[in-house]
Order: C-alpha cells, then structure tokens, then sequence
C-alpha cells in the first residue's frame, strides 16, 4: 500500500473560518488545500508546526493605493505586496489611482497588471477608473477582468484622476450595470468640502481641526444617498468604499434592506483612531473621509459585531514622509499607510480588546471581500478545494511596532509605537511562504485575480 504523499502538511493549527474554529492538519497538494482532518495520515515534503498557532484564510486587502507605475517613488508594489504578506495578507485589489497613468484604458491598464505580474509578492486584482470622459473604455476594462470601477465623488488630490459629475456616475453606473461589474465611490460631496475648505482657507484657517471642520459627517452621508439613488435606479452593484460613519453605514444597510445591491467597507483607522488622533499625530494620520469622533467610532464597531459592516479594508494610501509636512494641513497628503496593520489591528483592537469574535475577523478580511468581489470559489475560504493561502498568527504574541518592521517604501504609519497582541508569524500564498519570521521569501510570484464568472469578450458573443 503507498502512503499519500503532499507537498505540505500543516500540523495541529487551530484553524478559523466563518463557521468558527477547530483544530486541524491541513494538506496542500499543487497550490490547493487538499485534506482537512484532525489527524491526516501520509507523507509530506514539508511540514510545518502549528501547534501554538492559528491559521487564518489569508487576507484580501480590496483598497490599496500602490502607485506603480508612475508613482513607484511613493510606493511601489513590490514594497507594497511586501508589507501586505508581512500583514498576514495573500492578495489585494489596486486601486486605479494614484498609479501614473491612472488605469482608466486598456492601455493604462496593461501597464498595470505587467508591473504588478513583475513585483508582487501576493496575488492581485486591480480595479478600473470610472472619470469623466472614459465611459467608452469601460468595456475594454471589464473584459481586462478589472473587480470594477473605482469613482471619486470629490476631488482626489490627484490632478490624474478626476472626480466624477452626477452625469458620469450615472451613466457610467448604466453602463456598468450592462456589463456586470460594480462600482466603488469614494462618497464625499465635493461641492460641500470643497465650499468648506475654501471658506477656511481665505481666512487662513489652515490646522487639523479647520480640515476636520471642512469634511463633516453630512457630506459622507448625502454622497452615500446619491450614490444610493442612482445604483437603484440603475440596477448596478454598488460598494462604498472607506465609510468612516455608523450613520453611513446605516445607509447602506437600509438601502440593502429595500433590495438595492450595496456594500460597504470601513478601514482601520476609523476603528482604532479618532479625531484627537488626528489632532495629536497631524498628517500621518490625515485621511479623507476624516477620523472620526469617539460616538462614530462606537457605531462602526457595533456594525461590525452585527454583520452590517461586513467589510474591513486597509485604503494603504502612502507618500512620502516630505509630502505630509506642510504648515498648511489641507496641503499636506490625504492618505494613511496601514496596510501591513490590517489584521494585528482588528486582533488587538477587535479580538483582544473587544472580544469580537475571530470567525468574524475572517470573513470581514477574506471570505465577504472574495464572495463580494466575485472572485473564484477557491479564493478567500478555509475549505478543501481552495487555494492554500494562509495567514499563521500567535494570538498571544505582543510587540511594539517599529519603523524599521514597516516594509512600506516610507516607514511610516499612525501606528508606530502602537502596542500589539497578536502576531503574523508565517504567510503563506498557493502553499509558498512569502513571509516568515520578519522576512519576505522571494521571488514575487503573485498571480493576477479575475472576477469569476469571467465576462465574455464581446467578440466570443
Ligand atoms: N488619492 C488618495 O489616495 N486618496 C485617499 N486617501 C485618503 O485618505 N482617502 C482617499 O480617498
Ligand atoms: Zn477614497
Ligand atoms: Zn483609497
């Protein structure tokens, strides 16, 4: 009789998934998990002890900023993939901006996806551009395989990437409809903020608590509705992107309610972070929407606990440290570099500290980001059959985040200095480590993700 032999064997985990925890061996055989069993019997080329560690589905980072090509100088996606696989994370949607050119055409898009096939660590998948002026080349996006189509209510801050017209959401929401592919919005009214931080800026109100004053909770919530308004009308998928209010996310569960298809996601730093943070930590920690107060911090929490907010993402928007460092705040860049503290933040912040439940932190992380975006059925679950990508952790482990743990091409972050409790040990991508014990393991073999079922090319229909 011959003995099974796997390529790996990962013995005595304790492993976590949206149905809850239980100890298991887990087998990989070509990139896949092939057997899960308390006790598997059998061969293996490589065994790993996970006897002290849980295994958690590797996570889906849906909104990061990684600026290649054109902006490599910022971040770069071989830094960025880095930093994500040191955070426990196996694959991450690219945002169409702040990347030069911005992937809003079969051409830019291209440049992309070879760029990120050449450096990444993890796997990817990259959004399109929804902007004035490229409803055409929608379809030529959606046949590339994009998750969808990123559009920016208010200004970016990028002169590339422009914000979009009540007109181009709307028809750009019909269009996308037809082609069965959602759209994301950055939700802010820009004429709103814009009027608002105009007003303060002539009269040379130009600190943290004048920017904080120019983005109030109202121009998040009437961009929500708006949005809201139109996917009903439209009948196209919609995903709000970065909700840093309860209310906002009340929004979207009541327009869920009445049948309208949309998520949302929040990010971490409307969940550990408040405007004081703001106030005391100045432009590392300066985002759009911005933090939030303590009462909208609690809502988002209780969201999360209940499944109305079923999503966490990191929106890692970094820049160089010079480019936050202006006497004038509203110069300063909008964007916080956190992706590699995704997971430790919801473990120490959510598990630990608020006794959310680890199921939870998985499904927020990796299974509703990969049903949401529509990814393949072996992507973001803990199951045989699927891709054995994993995230091993030491809940107990505790550290003090460092600078020089960051992989981020700028080793900085609002969360230097922070305390943590839980730890990613090992990440592991198609069953290759790409991270162990504070190192990445080379070479970047990250493949590109396509939302499943793949849209036809017009040419084949
Ligand atoms: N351009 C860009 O990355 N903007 C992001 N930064 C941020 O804080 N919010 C955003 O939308
Ligand atoms: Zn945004
Ligand atoms: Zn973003």
């Amino acid at each position: 009789m011959t003995m099974k032999t796997y390529d790996l064997v990962i013995r005595g985990g304790t492993l976590v998934t949206v149905n809850g925890i239980r100890r298991a061996d887990v087998a990989v055989v070509d990139e896949r998990i092939v057997a899960i069993s308390p006790e598997l019997s059998g061969g293996a080329q490589a065994v790993i002890d996970a006897y002290n560690l849980h295994i958690f589905p590797g996570v889906i980072d849906a909104h990061v900023h990684f600026n290649e090509p054109g902006r490599t100088f910022w971040e770069g996606i071989a830094s960025g993939s880095s930093a994500l696989a040191a955070g426990g994370a196996t694959a991450f949607f690219d945002m169409p901006l702040n990347a030069h050119p911005p992937t809003i055409d079969a051409a830019s898009f291209a440049e992309k996806l070879a760029a990120a096939e050449a450096s990444s660590y993890v796997d990817f998948g990259l959004w399109g551009g929804l902007v004035p002026g490229n409803i055409e080349q929608l379809d030529e996006l959606a046949e590339r395989g994009v998750v969808g189509f990123k559009a920016f209510m208010s200004n970016s801050g990028i002169e590339d990437f422009q914000a979009v017209d009540d007109a181009t959401l709307y028809q750009g929401m019909q269009r996308s409809a037809q082609l069965g592919r959602l759209v994301a919005v950055h939700a802010e009214n820009d004429q709103l903020t814009a009027a608002l931080a105009q007003e303060a800026r002539t009269q040379g109100r130009v600190g943290v608590q004048d920017y904080l004053a120019s983005r109030p909770v109202v121009a998040e919530l009437e961009a929500i509705e708006r949005a809201i308004t139109f996917a009903r009308e439209t009948g196209c998928a919609l995903h709000i992107v970065h909700v840093s209010s309860g209310r906002g996310v009340r929004l979207v569960a009541s327009a869920r309610a009445q049948g309208v298809d949309v998520s949302c996601e929040t990010c971490p730093h409307y969940l550990v972070l408040t405007e004081e943070d703001m106030v005391e930590l100045g432009a590392l920690a300066k985002c759009a929407p911005p933090l939030r107060a303590v009462d909208e911090q609690a809502a988002l929490w209780q969201h999360l606990f209940s499944g109305t907010l079923p999503m966490v993402s990191s929106d890692h928007s970094p820049a160089p440290f010079e480019m936050k460092e202006r006497p004038d705040f509203f110069e300063a860049w909008g964007g916080i570099s956190g992706c590699q503290s995704l997971l430790a933040l919801l473990l120490t912040e959510g598990y630990h500290r608020r006794h959310m439940p680890l199921s939870l932190i998985a499904a927020a992380t990796s299974e509703f980001v990969a049903r949401r975006f529509q990814l393949p059925p072996y992507k973001g679950r803990l199951e045989v059959g699927a891709d054995a990508d994993f995230a091993l952790i030491d809940l107990s482990a505790t550290y003090q985040l460092q600078s020089h743990d960051l992989f981020y091409r700028h080793a900085h972050s609002p969360y230097v200095g922070r305390d943590f409790r839980g730890r990613v040990v090992r990440t592991l991508v198609r069953g290759r480590t790409v991270f162990l014990d504070g190192k990445i393991m080379g070479p970047p073999g990250g493949h590109f993700l396509q939302p499943f079922p793949l849209i036809p090319s017009l040419e084949s229909i």
